[in-house]
């Protein structure tokens, strides 16, 4: 497969090593002392339920049958035992009473500590896997698999949580039921002890080939999972298509195979799990029907059966019984803790794969931080390629030894046709992307050697495609420089000419915008985006046909006023419409990602080359446009 066919979380998800391993080391040691406590409490309430039934087999031997034995308990001291039967009697009682206490208790205390660290990671998985991805390269969204990501803090830190609170506490319960259990059958009787837990062998071949055959049945399911989640967010984000184009059965169908995705990988799950879990019982109860065969043959016979040899109390024969009940229930559980474990495992591979694919651009160790930038732009021989998430090439070259300079007070445009590399070339100098040869300079400084915050406070971008977060006018326009005045966001609303349209509006500057801004026009969409470049007096502004939305008027108003706004700051702009660069002190035409042609309008125009031909073109249009219109 080559690496074009396949995502990045694929590439790198592949690769995670052990990942609850990981997951412990990179989450569990900062928080020990949770997991320390959940363990102790846990292994404190689970010895204290084994009481009972010890204590009850021993009270039936030593105070009950007819032929009593001495009263003797495990790893309780004989002088802490009083000495006469009634004495014994009611140490037995407060013993009973005293360990259901003490389980209550530390139940309840491993609960709580269990929940808050197993919440504690799933909070720390979340927030750092969402601020991985505000700091991933701009190529890893290109890619655009929201839906992945989406699956990856909402299910899989979800599966994390449930495998730390539930799974993780349950297989200790497990081992500690097993282990003391075990521990206590033999102290009584080891003979019978090997009779009950002959199954457990059994149990764990079969468990651990469950666990293999499952597991890529879960990745399978994850995937489906995560690939559903991407065909709904497709189909919502992308509504008004569906409606215009009458596509509503195309996505239905989509999202129905999707879906049916994650039925049937599911259910190939569940076909596994059906079979384990009876499996489970069966074991569970075969070993419980061997205790009793065996012990209440010894008991009612007198002798003992088979290859075992000396005598078996009443007592020790009930301990059993309710011993050998105690762990059918958590054995019955292991196909939980399976489940649980084998989701979580898939997970914890898709959060780290995400955490392991690697940024390219972000500070190094020695940026430098732009101090009272002046504003001077140079771009040196600049070539470049988009590349895909693993920096290999993704694209034909999209420029071509470009320079230019631009210094404060100069307005550069660049003109060209549709796919010229306009957008690419403006999106380098705020290091969205990297050149593959050549500099791009601020105030002299190579983009790369400077912090990324200072670099992009000292440019003022509005892109082609202006996004609105779901808030008010006023959040919007604040985006970024989150501390403006009041004052400040209006006056950067009069400089983009939005003033006037949001003080029409019936909450003007608290108005919601819906929805990525759908509730406003395109052009005032635009308006606001320009309002918000504004905002923070950049000085340099970057302009992606930031007018092309607004009607001739509302425009021309904008280029008086961003007239006056670059006076004394570098402007760069792409413009489709030619008539908004004329006063550009440079225009650059670029073709197939070379500048063709190069000077000012005039120059351009009485050139008589490709700029001349576009410029024909569009006055000519316009003229036949007025001319219609007449
Ligand atoms: N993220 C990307 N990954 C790969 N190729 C891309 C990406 N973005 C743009 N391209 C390609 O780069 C070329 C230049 O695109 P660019 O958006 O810079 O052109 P443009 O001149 O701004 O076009 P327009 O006038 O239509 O906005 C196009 O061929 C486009 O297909």
């Amino acid at each position: 497969m080559s690496h074009a066919d396949e995502s990045a979380f694929d590439r790198y998800r592949a690769d995670v090593e052990r990942p609850l391993a990981r997951l412990f080391r990179e989450y569990g040691t900062s928080r020990t002392r949770w997991l320390v406590a959940g363990l102790l409490a846990n292994l404190v309430a689970q010895a204290a339920s084994l009481l009972p039934p010890v204590v009850l087999g021993e009270a039936i031997d030593a105070l009950f049958g007819e032929t009593t034995t001495a009263y003797t308990l495990p790893f309780v001291p004989q002088s802490w035992i009083p000495a006469t039967a009634e004495g014994q009697f009611w140490f037995s009682v407060a013993l009973i009473a005293g360990s259901f206490v003490v389980t209550g208790v530390f139940t309840w205390v491993y609960g709580v500590v269990a929940n808050q660290f197993a919440h504690d990671v799933m909070h720390a998985v979340r927030t750092d896997s969402f601020e991985k991805l505000l700091r991933l390269d701009m190529t890893f969204f290109d890619d655009k698999q929201t839906g992945e990501v989406m699956s990856i803090l909402n299910n899989d830190a979800g599966n994390l949580e449930l495998f730390l609170d539930n799974a993780l506490m349950n297989s200790l319960r497990l081992v500690i039921m097993v282990g003391g259990i075990a521990f206590v059958l033999f102290s009584l009787n080891w003979q019978l002890a090997l009779v009950t837990l002959v199954a457990i062998p059994a149990i764990v071949v079969f468990t651990l080939w469950f666990m293999r055959v499952v597991a890529p049945r879960y990745r399978a399911r994850q995937s489906a999972t995560a690939g559903f989640n991407t065909r709904i967010e497709n189909g919502i984000s992308g509504v008004e298509l569906v409606k215009t184009t009458g596509s509503e059965g195309y996505e239905r169908e989509r999202v129905r195979d999707a879906s049916r995705g994650v039925f049937e990988t599911t259910m190939s799950v569940l076909r596994l799990s059906y079979f384990y879990r009876p499996g489970m019982e069966l074991l569970a109860g075969l070993s419980f029907a061997a205790t009793f065969l065996v012990g209440g043959y010894w008991l009612f016979t007198g002798t003992a059966p088979g290859p075992l040899t000396g005598t078996l109390e009443v007592g020790t024969f009930v301990t059993f019984i309710f011993m050998t009940q105690r762990f059918v229930a958590p054995l019955a559980e292991v196909s939980n803790i399976v489940d649980q474990v084998q989701n979580a495992r898939a997970s914890a591979e898709r959060v780290f794969g995400l955490s392991d694919i690697p940024v390219s651009i972000e500070d190094d160790g020695d940026a430098v931080e732009l101090r009272d930038p002046e504003g001077v732009v140079a771009y040196e021989d600049v070539s470049f390629a988009y590349r895909d998430v693993f920096g290999e090439t993704a694209s034909d070259t999209v420029l071509e030894d470009v320079s230019f300079d631009a210094e404060p007070g100069e307005t550069v445009a660049v003109v060209g046709e549709t796919g010229a590399g306009k957008s690419t070339l403006l999106k380098l100098l705020l290091r969205l992307y990297e050149p593959t040869a050549g500099t791009v300079r601020l105030d002299g400084h190579d983009v790369r050697d400077l912090t990324l915050g200072s670099l992009r406070d000292a440019v003022g971008y509005v892109s082609q495609d202006t996004h609105l977060f779901d808030g008010t006018i006023a959040e919007n326009v604040r985006y970024g420089r989150f501390d403006a005045s009041d004052e400040a966001v209006r006056r950067a609303a009069k400089a983009a000419e939005a003033h006037g349209f949001i003080t029409e509006l019936a909450d003007g500057y608290e108005t919601r915008v819906g929805e990525r801004g759908v509730k406003l026009s395109g052009g005032q969409r635009q308006r606001i985006a320009l309002a918000r470049a504004v905002l923070s007096d950049p000085p340099v502004l970057v302009l992606d046909e930031a007018t092309s939305a607004v009607d001739t008027e509302t425009e021309r108003a904008i280029q008086r006023s961003l007239d006056r706004l670059s006076a004394d700051r570098t402007t760069l702009v792409v413009a489709h419409r030619l008539s908004t660069v004329v006063d550009a002190d440079e225009i650059l035409v670029l073709d197939g990602g070379a500048v063709v042609e190069r000077g000012s309008h005039e120059e351009l125009v009485s050139r008589g080359g490709a700029y001349a031909d576009l410029w024909n073109a569009q006055t000519g249009a316009e003229a036949s446009v007025e001319a219609g219109d007449d």
